[in-house]
């Protein structure tokens, strides 16, 4: 009898046995998608190999071999099968979040593009003043207008009535004005095929070539660490290897980008280099694109593939490089079932491929720079500015400071002035010279909303959201309380629902409140803000920066958003208008995070000739990220924060898991959490597991999430491989209580310990 081994995407550890009727094509492919009957209904499953008959059992046959071609090929397979074990996620889940959907289901729908009636913004008022010229009176239009910018700039016209309350004659009136256009959309269609590539600069520096030559003479499987700082020109090193690999017939390759919306002027210079090549994955495409991008990618008619994370899963074969770009991304790492890391997991797929693989940023990560340290990865850097640009000087402004001087220079009979707190006079002067000079200023706050929270400033209660441990934030347009963790939103009341005062007070700065600032001290100034809020449309954030590259923006403000791989030479002018909001978040990386934060968007400034400045501007000027960052001190940083992470050691000294109970009850929760880490316990004294240390139980920092209580406890070792072991154990044996509604999940790796 002709056996297979099939995985199916089921949350089990195991794979199932199915024999193979006479007639069907032996022997059957591994990576091959196979039509199976499982639990009354029929599944995809994937081929992994020949398997024994087992004695004594009947099996059940296979319906039918989908594939004429494996759809996965070799070195996917044995990643799935890596990232399985590292990662302690069921095999068949792995294998199912390789492949478009449609491929995975057992009757695919052919998806189709679906019209609909949009309203889009076709007239920008950046500026307060336009504003107020524009609708005078109107004020129904200038809500509509706001609440549409604030979802990019298009939504359904069905939708927007609906939020905005008003009659479609709304819409009628401003298309009139030419400050919007009414009509008929295909939702999902694809914007990155219709942009247009740029070409790239047409000849390396010779430091850039001494790093594409280094890069190039790697063995296969060969890790490289590009060090380059902010500007240094890493896409045109990327873009000279890529060339040089592909003039192989039969050569692909593999790049990845933290977020294609976000990074869409490196991947335009991809497009540029290589034109139709180039398959772009993004988060846009529908099912049918992203069907389309995958065969052509499988059948080799491309042979690029760009992407953020799971386009390192691309059915290329032969792949000869992968590059991971901003490699110290943490969006690299899933956060779901499989919890992969790209990164890791693009090591080891390009070793299966003897492919070379490029790790670039100007703030690498501590486990990329310490894998290096122990010779596993080639360190090469690109110490300078591209094109003579230098790095452009940051200024630091004590804010403790400022907020003294301005409070002893009040006028104490006029009410306090916003302003003051929130922008020194340092930045302020900044921001209005570049006004005059008609040049380009970036403002960094990384908190989105209007106030972080909102406090009775007569009893001190504080509003939460009452399905997660979050204070809730304030939004202005649309006005509205907003969880950011459940999305979870009510009116801002009119007082305190406890006391009934009605001194309710807005606390902790936002962007939206920033945006208002900003408007009103510069009417004339032509303001975009970038983040989650002004970017849920999908293509929004790349319509933002288009507007900035063409020049039609004076200041972009947002959040942690703007300060990835920007490029334009325009801008001279950085603010960081608060450095401290991540520095004190309960997580070993808080300060690794602030440094590569504060480096990267210092980075965006005086990328052109006309240089730069950057302004920042905190309540912890001495904070050691915040004081390397001043001076664009990447070895002083790396220096002092490895120091601090050996005693206790965190990454990259030992190997961390996250284990995380959670449920909808705080003490079953806790009582379960409480358990299980005992279960590990017995477990590491009965194995004599000397090496692994369990730090815990506790309650998570956000100890309640979307209505569920959660609890954790960290697993530490040395060892990979011992962590591997007790990562699969635990996920698969320990003893929550399986019928129940309680979940453990365990997160190897994990980047947030929120
Ligand atoms: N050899 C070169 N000659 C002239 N200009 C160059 C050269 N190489 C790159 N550039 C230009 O330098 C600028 C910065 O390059 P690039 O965006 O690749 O930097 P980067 O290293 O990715 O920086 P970051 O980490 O800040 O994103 C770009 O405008 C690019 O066109
Ligand atoms: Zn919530």
């Amino acid at each position: 009898m002709r056996c297979i081994e099939v995985s199916l995407p089921v949350p089990l550890f195991r794979t199932f046995t199915y024999s193979v009727p006479e007639g069907v094509a032996w022997p059957i492919a591994p990576g091959s998608r196979v039509l199976v009957p499982f639990r009354n209904r029929a599944d995809i499953g994937i081929c992994l190999g020949e398997a024994e008959p087992p004695e004594g059992v009947i099996l059940k046959p296979i319906k039918a071999v989908v594939d004429s071609v494996p759809s996965l090929p070799e070195a996917l397979l044995h990643t799935a099968r890596w990232i399985s074990d590292w990662y302690a996620a069921p095999l068949g889940l792995t294998l199912r979040s390789m492949l478009p959907t449609p491929l995975t289901q057992a009757n695919t729908p052919a998806p189709a593009g679906k019209t609909q009636r949009v309203v889009r913004i076709v007239t920008e008022l950046p500026s307060l003043l336009q504003r107020e010229q524009t609708f005078a009176r109107a004020k129904q239009q200038r809500a509509v207008f706001e609440l549409l910018e604030a979802q990019g700039g298009v939504a359904p016209l069905e939708a927007l009535r609906v939020q905005a309350n008003c009659s479609a004659g709304v819409f009628t009136a401003m298309a009139k004005r030419g400050l919007v256009e009414v009509r008929d959309e295909v939702m999902q269609r694809d914007p990155f095929a219709e942009r247009a590539g740029v070409a790239p600069p047409p000849n390396p520096s010779a430091a850039q070539r001494d790093v594409i030559d280094a890069i190039l003479r790697g063995e296969p499987g060969q890790v490289f660490l590009l060090h380059g700082i902010t500007g240094s020109g890493k896409t045109l090193v990327y873009i000279e290897v890529l060339r040089e690999v592909l003039r192989t017939p039969g050569r692909s390759a593999i790049v990845l980008v933290p977020e294609i919306a976000l990074t869409s002027q490196t991947v335009d210079r991809f497009r540029g280099a290589f034109g139709d090549a180039v398959a772009v994955l993004h988060s846009g495409l529908s099912d049918g694109e992203r069907l389309d991008a995958w065969q052509s990618l499988r059948r080799g008619e491309r042979r690029i593939a760009v992407g953020a994370r799971s386009a390192l899963f691309a059915p290329l074969e032969g792949v000869g490089v992968v590059i991971v770009d901003e490699e110290h991304e943490s969006s690299y790492k899933q956060s779901e079932t499989p919890r992969y890391h790209a990164r890791e997991a693009a090591i080891v797929r390009a070793r299966a491929e003897g492919a070379l693989v490029v790790l670039g940023s100007a703030t690498p990560s501590l486990e990329s720079w310490e894998r290096a340290d122990r010779g596993q990865a080639i360190r090469l850097s690109l110490p300078d500015r591209a094109g003579g640009a230098q790095l452009p000087p940051v200024q630091v402004v004590d804010m403790r400071v400022v907020t003294k001087e301005a409070v002893a220079a009040r006028n104490p009979h006029a009410p306090f002035d916003p302003m003051l707190s929130v922008f020194s006079p340092t930045l302020l002067a900044a921001i209005e010279s570049r006004l005059h000079r008609a040049e380009q200023s970036l403002l960094l706050l990384n908190r989105r909303g209007f106030a972080a929270y909102v406090q009775c400033h007569a009893c001190g209660d504080v509003q939460v959201c009452p399905h997660c441990s979050i204070s809730l934030t304030y939004h202005r347009v649309p006005e509205a309380l907003v969880c950011h963790y459940c999305q979870y939103q009510h009116d801002m009341p009119s007082v305190c629902p406890k006391c009934a005062s009605d001194k309710l007070q807005r606390r902790g700065l936002g962007t939206q409140q920033v945006e208002k600032l900003v408007a009103e001290r510069f009417p004339e100034a032509r303001i975009a803000r970038m983040d989650v809020d002004t970017t849920s449309g999908k293509w929004a954030h790349t319509q933002i920066l288009d507007r900035v590259g063409r020049g039609e923006v004076d200041i972009l403000l947002g959040t942690q958003m703007i300060a990835k791989g920007l490029d334009f030479p325009n801008v001279t002018l950085v603010g960081v208008i608060d450095a401290d909001t991540g520095l004190n978040l309960p997580d070993f990386r808080a300060s690794e995070r602030t440094f590569q934060l504060l480096s990267q968007v210092a980075g965006r400034a005086g990328r052109g000739p006309k240089g730069g400045d950057v302004v920042v501007q905190t309540r912890m000027p001495h904070a050691h990220a915040v004081q390397h960052a001043l001076t664009h001190d990447f070895l002083g940083f790396v220096r002092e924060e490895l120091g601090a992470r050996r005693h206790p050691a965190y990454p990259p000294f030992v190997h961390i898991a996250n284990v995380i109970v959670s449920g909808v009850h705080q003490r079953a929760t806790a009582a379960a959490a409480t358990e299980a880490a005992e279960w590990v316990t017995q477990l590491m004294k009965r194995q004599g597991l000397r090496d692994l240390v369990l730090v815990g139980p506790a309650p998570c920092p956000i100890d309640r999430i979307k209505d569920r209580w959660r609890w954790h406890f960290l697993l530490k070792s040395s060892q990979p491989k011992l962590m591997t072991r007790v990562a699969r154990y635990v996920a698969e044996r320990c003893p929550v209580p399986k019928d129940s509604e309680l979940r453990l999940v365990v997160d190897r790796d994990p980047v947030s310990l929120l």
